[in-house]
């Protein structure tokens, strides 16, 4: 391991005192601690160990996963940090609710927030690096999540699109990430001070937009990964103070305190929650969660948008005409014959209750057909890397429905599946089609120990052909 910089030693040393600076130190000489949560929007038994839990997460315990299995392939389990859980576990959410993640990948939380979401509401996960942007999506297409927006974009242009708009946001701020010393080597060799103060900069500059995006009574999540003050209890203190913000305790018996004398000294900031390695947790967090004060101005009302998400909360369906409807002009809808080449090719799927009125809602750009978790012109002017649910590619006078599909379908029973043997499933993740002892035709779902990972298609003779996708292929 990499020497941690003299100038991070001296600092702790001068905020912590000796023995508790010691005991950090000494606890960045041990090995990480590895965790994976389970999805709960997925039925299925997952083989890794589930004797010690994680305290205070639902679902989630120590233990470390592998990429080849398929409890990850199926988006069965999501290895995270066990620090790194507790953001999207305190930030009150719930389904029907419209929630963004602004710093989202590679998607630890947005997979959170997309399960206390239970496929209603509107998540928008944004990334503002293209490269960890597409591992964002493809962590949520694993996950089976339906009702997500994701986006490629800066604060700036998100705010600009939805001012007044969500009921929680989650900023999980670029940071300079001394709680990750025992994970990455380059967070120790590109630690400075002068970082420290630049993430801090960044993380106000995130803030002040994401604060604009927040209803009147709203939720934000503040979290790190770091432990220097500036990046953590001096940011919540500026909020505190610019914005009127309320600060709510959170629920993490193993966590310290938030430190009031290492930001403005107003009490409240002991409700903040701080996870230090040598609490035997995880990693190191630091996490806050406010509220906004009630009965201000909406941006939204001011500026006179308001948009709603296509998913509606069960008991709020509108029966006859859709709210939606009539303002999607500049949106092609698939033509009649399109429309049967779609319900051909996948008939005979069962589909989870939130996606029941599929048929009605989908749209096409170009070839892709999709279903649209928010109406595409609120996204004017954004990267847009998914809206919803993208159905397939029409093909000439076929359908060829998306990996997305197979991996939400996975959340419900399915007939029409093909279970692979493990030895089999190695073979089908390399992209080789093989031959399967059933008698199905057409468009299968494909899974190994009952967990489905993909589509296939057969041709009534056994023959699999392999539609698991060539960029995701091991
Ligand atoms: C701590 S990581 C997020 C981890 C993620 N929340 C998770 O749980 O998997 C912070 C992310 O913010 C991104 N980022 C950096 N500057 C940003 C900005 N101005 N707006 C949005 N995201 C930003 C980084 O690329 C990085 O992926």
């Amino acid at each position: 391991m990499i020497e941690i910089p003299d100038q991070f030693k001296e600092k702790f040393t001068g905020l912590l005192g000796q023995e508790e600076a010691g005991k950090l130190l000494d606890s960045l000489a041990e090995p990480s601690k590895k965790a994976y949560r389970i999805n709960s929007l997925k039925e299925g038994a997952v083989v890794y160990s589930q004797e010690e839990a994680v305290p205070g997460i639902p679902n989630a315990y120590y233990g470390g996963v592998s990429g080849k299995d398929p409890e990850w392939t199926a988006g069965m389990v999501y290895s995270q940090d066990p620090a790194a859980m507790f953001p999207a576990q305190a930030i009150p959410v719930k389904p029907g609710d419209k929630v963004l993640d602004l710093c989202a990948a590679p998607g630890g939380k947005s997979t959170a927030l997309a399960q206390k979401l239970q496929g209603e509401g509107l998540l928008v996960a944004n990334e503002i690096s293209p490269s960890r942007a597409k591992i964002l999506r493809e962590n949520l297409e694993r996950w089976g999540v339906s009702n997500a927006v994701v986006t490629n974009c800066d604060s700036f242009a998100l705010s600009a699109r939805f001012p007044g708009f969500f009921d929680a946001i989650l900023v999980d701020a670029p940071c300079s990430g001394e709680g990750m010393f025992r994970k990455s080597e380059d967070a120790i060799k590109y630690w400075s001070q002068e970082n420290v103060d630049l993430c801090a900069d960044r993380q106000r500059e995130i803030l002040t937009e994401a604060v604009k995006m927040l209803k009147p009574g709203g939720y934000l999540l503040y979290s790190t990964c770091t432990f220097s003050p500036e990046e953590d209890e001096e940011i919540v203190s500026w909020l505190l103070d610019e914005y009127g913000f309320k600060l709510l305790p959170i629920a993490a018996e193993k966590a310290a305190p938030g430190r009031p004398e290492w930001g403005n000294g107003d009490a409240s900031l002991a409700n903040c929650a701080r996870f230090w390695p040598q609490d035997g947790v995880g990693e190191g967090q630091f996490v806050a969660s406010l509220q906004k004060a009630a009965g201000e101005e909406s941006f939204a009302a001011e500026a006179g948008e308001v948009f709603s998400p296509v998913r509606k909360n069960k008991d709020k369906k509108k029966k006859g005409k859709g709210k939606n409807k009539g303002n999607r002009s500049s949106l092609e809808r698939p033509s009649k014959e399109e429309s049967c080449y779609i319900s051909e090719a996948i008939a005979g799927f069962n589909w989870p209750e939130s996606l029941a009125s599929w048929p009605s809602q989908m749209l096409k750009s170009q070839d892709h057909v999709f279903v649209p978790a928010l109406e595409p012109e609120q996204l004017k002017g954004i990267k847009v890397l998914n809206n919803g649910l993208e159905l397939g590619i029409l093909k000439k006078k076929r359908f060829e429905p998306s990996h997305q599909l197979a991996e939400v379908l996975g959340q419900v029973d399915q007939e029409r599946v093909v279970d692979l043997t493990e030895e089999e499933y190695d073979h089908y993740l390399h992209g080789e089609s093989l031959q399967v002892n059933s008698s199905l035709k057409g468009f299968v779902l494909v899974s190994c120990r009952g967990m489905i990972f993909s589509f296939g298609k057969l041709s009534g003779k056994g023959q699999l052909k392999n539609y698991y996708p060539k960029g995701l292929r091991q």
